[in-house]
């Protein structure tokens, strides 16, 4: 419940003038639809009642029907002006809910981050910060708005009928309101989470057998994963159903509890009035009060039937948003590092590295300098710790013992975005964004002109295929899905050489490509960037031969 509270202060804050307003209209609606439901009620009895005594000729019936008009009209006006303030601050508060948890996730250590699943992360974001929109609609607002009615209720009636029985009316209906809605929340919980695990489920497998459909139909797997996605749906539906069901169940109890409530307060004030405490119409007035009290309750039915999974997606969205959430992010210097004079381009000072869960470290007193204009590769057999030591040399993962230093200085003195604009990594396996060639290379560079694209890519052999497929700016498939695993990874050696980099890591370049045009592009890389310092991870002999040192890692 903390979370949720958290969650609805951060809702507030943001949006607290509209919020305000659109719960004291909330109120209005909430007050004027029992108002207008007891009047209606006192209107029909007195009029009855005038004209049983024969002085209907003396009743007047202006001002009581005026009155009902007024409250159904103010009623939809009001109801209007309340979703449209509550739901439009609501929305606005949750993008900039969505705003911090992405900067939260992109600012959990590289480790955890590339742990992360893509499908599911994304999933998960929208799914929680969706379920989050209740919290302030359908459980904060609705909760307020009884509350200020029930005790509004309580003054008018003991105002217009009699105190005995407007305490009754109040007391009844929100003791035995409150226990059907206790008792919602506590059952709703446990389906209400079962079906939001079976829904990310269904998506997250529906995702999975279009991403490898190839591979699914390759090994015959293709009717188990789509089995998969049925059992994950049914699944889901089964529990969407149970909630649904809890919901209904949780509308009648309510509507035996007014109608219960409603003819106790008929029954006392049918005896008051027989007493003479009251008139027969203000009886009336009591038990349509009391019908109309259900108004009250109906939002929130739907928000506890919704408890379980706005509570697990509260819980999940604090965790990730930053600290700071809300505050103003202060612009980071983009000052470049300082290089202190002779000091080498890279320095791996003493490594000790383990991974998260390894037993052994991959890296022990692992020590190396890269000069400018250097080339210096790390060969050696698969597992022993190429990938890790470019990592640690890119600052995306922190050594446990020694010092990375960048011109001298150790990379955790240099701002994030001047540390990005001297070294540049080129990963493994790396991902093209963009629909064109153009688009492809901009990611390392929003200024980048066609002048400087066109280099790049003759640099990496890969003018006249971009000329073959109709210019910078033609159309590819998403992603460059339409060019060959040579193509690609040139492509991406030709978006890390747009950075123009002090610092270049390479983890095999060349990989996929045939023995020329692996030369060509390495003497290209070079040509580009004559003073970087380049350290590259190499198991093929272009790349060793093209190296001014080979670091053997055992
Ligand atoms: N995130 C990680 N968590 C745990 N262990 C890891 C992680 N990343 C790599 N390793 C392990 O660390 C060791 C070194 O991995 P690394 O990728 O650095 O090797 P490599 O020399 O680059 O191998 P290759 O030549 O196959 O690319 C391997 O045994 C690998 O399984």
């Amino acid at each position: 419940m903390k979370d949720i509270l958290h969650i609805l202060r951060l809702i507030w804050r943001k949006q607290r003038t509209s919020l305000i307003r659109g719960t004291a209209l909330a109120v209005a609606v909430v007050a004027m639809g029992v108002a207008l439901l007891g009047l209606s009620g006192w209107f029909i009895t007195a009029a009855g009642a005038a004209g049983l005594a024969g002085i209907g000729i003396a009743f007047n019936v202006f001002q009581p029907s005026a009155g009902v008009r007024l409250l159904a009209l103010g009623r939809t006006a009001a109801r209007y002006g309340e979703r449209l303030l509550t739901h439009d601050a609501t929305l606005k508060s949750l993008t900039d809910i969505r705003v911090g948890l992405l900067r939260g996730v992109l600012a959990l250590p590289f480790q955890t981050l590339s742990r992360l699943r893509g499908a599911e992360t994304m999933n998960r974001l929208v799914a929680d910060v969706d379920a989050l929109d209740g919290i302030a609609l359908r459980l904060f607002i609705p909760a307020v708005a009884a509350v200020v009615v029930y005790v509004a209720t309580f003054a008018l009636l003991a105002w217009l009928t009699d105190p005995i029985l407007a305490a009754w009316i109040v007391l009844s209906f929100t003791v035995g309101v409150g226990i059907v809605l206790a008792w919602t929340a506590r059952h709703a919980k446990a389906p209400s989470r079962r079906a939001e695990k079976a829904l990310q489920a269904f998506r997250i497998r529906v995702i999975d057998l279009l991403r490898v459909r190839d591979d699914l139909v390759v090994y015959g797997r293709l009717p188990d994963q789509a089995a998969a996605v049925d059992t994950a749906e049914t699944r889901m539906r089964e529990n969407l159903d149970a909630t649904d069901r809890l919901e209904r169940r949780a509308g009648l109890l309510l509507a035996l509890t007014a109608t219960i409530s409603a003819g106790t307060a008929l029954w006392l004030g049918s005896a008051l009035a027989a007493r003479g405490t009251i008139t027969p119409a203000q009886a009336a007035l009591g038990f349509f009060a009391t019908l109309a009290l259900t108004e009250t309750v109906q939002p929130l039915r739907r928000g506890l039937a919704d408890l379980g999974r706005m509570l697990d997606a509260a819980r999940r969205v604090r965790r990730l948003l930053p600290e700071d959430e809300g505050q103003p992010v202060p612009a980071q210097p983009h000052a470049a590092p300082r290089p202190v004079p002779t000091a080498p381009a890279l320095d791996l000072a003493h490594i000790l590295y383990r991974h998260p869960g390894a037993e052994r470290p991959v890296l022990d007193d692992f020590t190396l300098s890269v000069a400018p204009g250097e080339t210096v590769a790390l060969a050696g057999a698969s597992g022993r710790g190429k990938s890790t030591a470019l990592g640690l040399a890119a600052g995306l993962i922190r050594p446990d013992a020694g010092q990375v230093l960048l011109g001298g200085r150790p990379l955790s003195d240099i701002p994030e975005p001047a540390l990005r604009a001297e070294i540049t990594y080129l990963p493994q396996r790396s991902a093209l964004l963009g629909h064109s060639f153009f688009e492809m290379l901009a990611l390392a560079d929003p200024s980048l002109t066609e002048d400087r694209a066109l280099t790049v890519l003759e640099a990496v052999a890969l003018s006249s295929t971009v000329a073959g497929r109709g210019g910078l700016h033609a159309p590819l498939s998403e992603n460059g899905a339409g060019l060959s695993g040579g193509e690609q990874r040139r492509l991406a050696v030709a978006r890390a050489l747009v950075r123009r980099p002090r610092v270049l890591l390479l983890d095999e370049p060349t990989e996929g490509l045939d023995r020329p045009t692996a030369q060509r592009v390495l003497a290209g890389i070079r040509e580009t960037l004559p003073k970087a310092a380049i350290l590259t991870a190499s198991h093929r002999k272009a790349e060793q031969d093209w190296a001014d040192r080979l670091i053997r890692m055992r």
